[in-house]
């Protein structure tokens, strides 16, 4: 039954035929554990073996249907405005670390009214005026990193996109605050990520009583959470406290935007949400853009000559082939694998029925691995985002429906404009093993297994 208040045409055709879509027998732990292993492997052997769409057990869902075909996607995606809820398949999750009024948990017409809240941070011409600062952040990390011994990039990449978050969405000045988020910030994301682990190993009924027993046990993951969640939310608390005292109307960042917006009755959000919002936009903007940039690297350090040519567009200035040199590692290396939704009424979905209660997610790693989508998949060619060679509905790293990522433009106009700084000033090679990086599961991303250690040169022509 729908809760939203905006109507579409319905999700369901007609007839639903009787079974679900076929997948892996074997138990649910041992799914759990293959697709921690080797999620990629896993998930390419059962579209081998099952096709396009395929059904998987994880601990704690009642069934997970992929799916990997642009078509049957889009059908998901349109679940969105009725019986498909992704707030419900992401809250266990993400809710301990990103509060009750997250946009990424809610459902329905609470997440209507965040989306609307936040969105309006987020328009092009907000955006836009991001370029200049983000830059200049990136410039002068770029410009300490060492040179002539091995350092790893994602770290690196990590640092510059909080730096990002903290100056440009949170719009943070002081200096000790900084300091001290840039220590604290880290240390929770990973200790959510221990968090998540465990819970993903756990039952759902029984984690549920493990976790106050835990977290009031010294030295456990959860305590360690607790502790470093309480410590930001102080000092996020203070500073929403400080910025709705001052009137400093001039500022541009997004928590500026966010203390002004207003909803249909006129009312502002409130510090919680506020509080929630911030971390909220951390959490789903750091990690991602930071990974995104370091198999930009990777792959570019593997395809000399896509790098020749994308460093000559950083100096030309050519932010198309830039935007396209984004878009192609996105496309290669999708940083979030599937994007379920939790089904509150069964869907028909390429000849199957997938029952109420399930979960159901598009998986870009698949798709954009098709032949028949992208000519050639396993080559690395920004050019193919230059023509019109991309149908629009392939390929899909910011996901799809009224749910899709609230700051895909943000992470495309971040990676442009943090790429040419790195291109013009240091020329990366690898460090030790030069074999190309597998993707591993991190809390919600891909990343490079090793983090992509390299050397970095100083570029013989640097523009300044
Ligand atoms: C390369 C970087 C990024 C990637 C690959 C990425 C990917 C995604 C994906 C796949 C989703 C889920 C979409 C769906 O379920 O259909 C999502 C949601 C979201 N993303 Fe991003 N994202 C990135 C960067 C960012 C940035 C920079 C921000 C903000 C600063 C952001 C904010 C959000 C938010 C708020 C949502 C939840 C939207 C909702 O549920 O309404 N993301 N992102």
């Amino acid at each position: 039954m729908s809760t939203y208040s905006e109507a579409g045409p319905p999700t369901q055709p007609p007839e639903a035929p009787a079974t679900a879509p076929p997948g892996p027998r074997a138990p649910q732990p041992v799914q759990a554990l293959m697709f921690m292993r080797d999620p990629i492997g896993f998930l390419h052997d059962c579209q081998r073996r099952y096709g396009p769409i395929f059904t998987i057990k994880m601990l704690g869902s009642p069934g997970m249907v992929m799916v990997a075909d642009p078509e049957l996607a889009h059908r998901v995606f349109s679940t969105d405005r009725d019986i498909g809820h992704a707030g419900q398949a992401r809250a266990d999750f993400l809710e301990p670390l990103v509060g009750a009024h997250s946009l990424l948990t809610l459902d329905g017409q609470d997440w209507m009214r965040q989306r609307k809240m936040l969105g309006s941070a987020f328009h092009g011409k907000h955006v836009q005026g991001y370029r200049a600062p983000i830059a200049t952040i990136a410039a002068q990390q770029v410009e300490r990193w060492p040179t002539g011994r091995p350092v790893t990039l994602r770290p690196r990449f990590q640092a510059i996109t909080l730096e990002v978050i903290l100056r440009v969405v949170f719009g943070v000045t002081d200096s000790e605050r900084l300091r001290r988020l840039t220590h604290l910030l880290p240390r929770l994301l990973a200790a959510t990520e221990s968090l998540d682990t465990l819970m993903f190993l756990t039952p759902p009924w029984l984690w549920r009583r493990l976790d106050p027993l835990l977290t009031r046990t010294p030295a456990t993951p959860n305590a360690r959470f607790a502790t470093l969640r309480r410590a930001t939310d102080a000092i996020i608390y203070d500073e929403i406290a400080q910025r709705r005292d001052s009137a400093a109307t001039e500022r541009t960042d997004i928590l500026s935007t966010l203390l002004s917006a207003r909803d249909g009755d006129g009312t502002a959000l409130n510090d919680e949400e506020l509080r929630d919002a911030l971390i909220t936009l951390l959490l789903a903007g750091h990690e991602t853009t930071a990974t995104a940039l370091a198999w930009c690297f990777e792959r570019l350090m593997h395809n000399p000559e896509v790098e020749e040519r994308a460093r000559q567009a950083a100096v030309a200035g050519d932010a198309a082939y830039l935007t396209a040199l984004a878009k192609e590692t996105l496309r290669t290396r999708p940083i979030v694998g599937d994007m379920p939704r939790v089904l509150s009424e069964p869907l028909s979905l390429g000849g199957y029925r997938v029952p109420r209660g399930w979960w159901v997610s598009p998986a870009p790693l698949l798709t954009h691995a098709s032949a028949a989508l992208f000519p050639q998949p396993e080559e690395f060619r920004p050019e193919r985002f230059l023509t019109d060679e991309v149908e629009p509905n392939a390929w899909m790293p910011f996901g799809g429906g009224r749910r899709q990522c609230l700051g895909a433009q943000f992470a495309l106009l971040e990676m442009s404009a943090v790429l040419p700084e790195v291109l013009t000033r240091v020329r990366l090679r690898p460090a030790g093993d030069a074999a190309p990086e597998k993707p591993s599961l991190r809390h919600v991303t891909l990343a490079p297994a090793r983090d992509v250690p390299v050397v970095a040169h100083p570029e013989p022509s640097p523009r300044r």
